[in-house]
């Protein structure tokens, strides 16, 4: 579903560029130039958030913000200028931010305001604070931003919250509570949970000045002394997300295949690697097929290495429908690896073949150059430590698919 933005602004080239920056963002826009128009687009449409411009013809005073924020829309506002008056009134308001529109910066900032507004809500943040009240302001700071929030009164909860919803990627906590304080909370967490996963920042009204550093160096990533800013809040609160969105990121470009998006060999490796130590320990078989594009060089010769390029993508789609529970990689070139996870070998094995069977009779339908291609499959399944050692006795299996006459099983 399409998320509708609503920019309210009177000047043409202003809004223009707001409705640009929103649908290179992935929002459908439209665009009010008076409050007027803004009161009678909410009244017809629901909007996910609102940019606000602070004056308008027939809003002097910033009369559109609680025309926006009464219809419950998340708003932004932009100003021409933020003099201490304009500020008094904006900052009455439970606003998402507002962004002096002074330069090109201030536009590239809206942008990753709209940008992070719809990733917000997979974003799941725990608040542990003893007082109800701190719990549902921050909390309250938080649903603004669109996150989902959960809660817990002391460290212990905390952790025990944390078990039943492993997905949190962030923990914002108090440091003065019974049974736990937030620093103690902070330890254990990283005992338990890396860097790369989850995001700490602690809170406290303690006037000590050691006790930042003691919630760093127990594991916190950031700290705000009560009672803070919200606009503070929110900076420091984006930056910890948007580093775990990077790491995410890079985690996972390290892991893909560039071109079939499938996990790569250094993913089948490292996953590999640990299942089959599992499962040599406790004396179960590890079941792996080798698979192979038959006479993938001639099919680049006769049609060219993009046609090629589509092969190798269109079986990786079809990998997906075949095998979504089993662990599928490109390991190079036109070779890959399916990892089994689950069923006997029989049921893999039957899987396997109606795999074959269904790129003999329907790969023609599956590349734009309409391409006729088969594969051939080596299968093994052993007690064995080695992912090296598997994949070896795989290959033997498939150099003998090959030399029997190709699109075929050998096991
Ligand atoms: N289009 C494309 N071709 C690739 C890619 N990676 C490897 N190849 C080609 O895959 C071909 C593999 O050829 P061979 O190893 O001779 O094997 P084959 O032609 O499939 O023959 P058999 O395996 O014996 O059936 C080579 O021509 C490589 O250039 C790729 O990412 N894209």
């Amino acid at each position: 579903m399409t998320r509708r933005i609503l920019i309210i602004e009177d000047t043409p080239t202003i809004a223009k560029v707001q409705k640009h920056i929103a649908v290179s963002s992935g929002y459908a826009a439209d665009i009010a130039s008076s409050l007027a128009e803004a009161t009678a687009l909410i009244s017809q449409n629901h909007y996910f958030c609102a940019v606000v411009d602070f004056i308008l013809p027939d809003a002097p005073n910033g009369e559109a913000i609680p025309c926006a924020i009464e219809a419950e829309i998340p708003t932004i506002v932009m100003t021409g200028n933020l003099d201490s008056q304009t500020r008094e009134i904006v900052e009455k308001y439970p606003i998402i931010d507002y962004i002096t529109k002074e330069n090109k910066q201030a536009y590239q900032y809206l942008k990753r305001q709209l940008q992070r507004l719809p990733r917000n809500e997979s974003v799941q943040v725990l608040v542990v604070d003893d007082s109800r009240q701190t719990r549902r302001y921050v909390s309250g700071l938080l649903e603004r931003h669109k996150y989902q929030v959960l809660e817990a009164g002391d460290g212990q909860e905390g952790l025990d919250v944390l078990q039943k919803h492993p997905d949190i990627s962030v923990i914002i906590t108090d440091n003065e509570m019974p049974i736990m304080s937030g620093v103690e909370l902070c330890g254990e967490i990283r005992r338990l949970y890396s860097n790369d996963d989850k995001a700490i920042i602690g809170i406290s009204g303690s006037h000590t000045s050691h006790l930042s550093a003691r919630f760093l160096k127990n594991g916190a990533n950031d700290y705000l002394r009560k009672p803070f800013n919200a606009e503070e809040f929110y900076c420091r609160l984006s930056q910890n997300v948007d580093m775990l969105d990077n790491i995410a990121t890079i985690r996972l470009q390290a892991n893909t295949d560039y071109l079939t998006k499938l996990p790569n060999r250094r993913y089948f490796f490292e996953q590999t690697t640990k299942a089959l130590k599992l499962r040599a320990i406790q004396k179960q078989n590890s079941t792996l097929a080798m698979i192979d594009i038959d006479h993938f060089k001639s099919i680049n010769d006769q049609y060219g290495h993009d046609a090629g390029d589509d092969v190798l993508s269109a079986l990786a789609l079809t990998f997906n429908k075949f095998f979504e529970h089993d662990l599928e990689a490109r390991l190079g070139g036109e070779e890959f690896a399916i990892f089994f996870q689950q069923g006997s070998i029989e049921d893999n094995l039957n899987q396997l073949e109606l795999f074959r069977q269904y790129l003999d009779s329907n790969s023609v339908s599956l590349t734009p150059h309409k391409i006729h291609f088969t594969i051939s499959i080596g299968f093994v399944s052993m007690v064995e430590q080695k992912i090296d050692a598997l994949l070896k006795a795989a290959d033997v299996k498939l150099y003998d698919a090959k030399e029997q006459g190709r699109n075929r099983i050998i096991h």
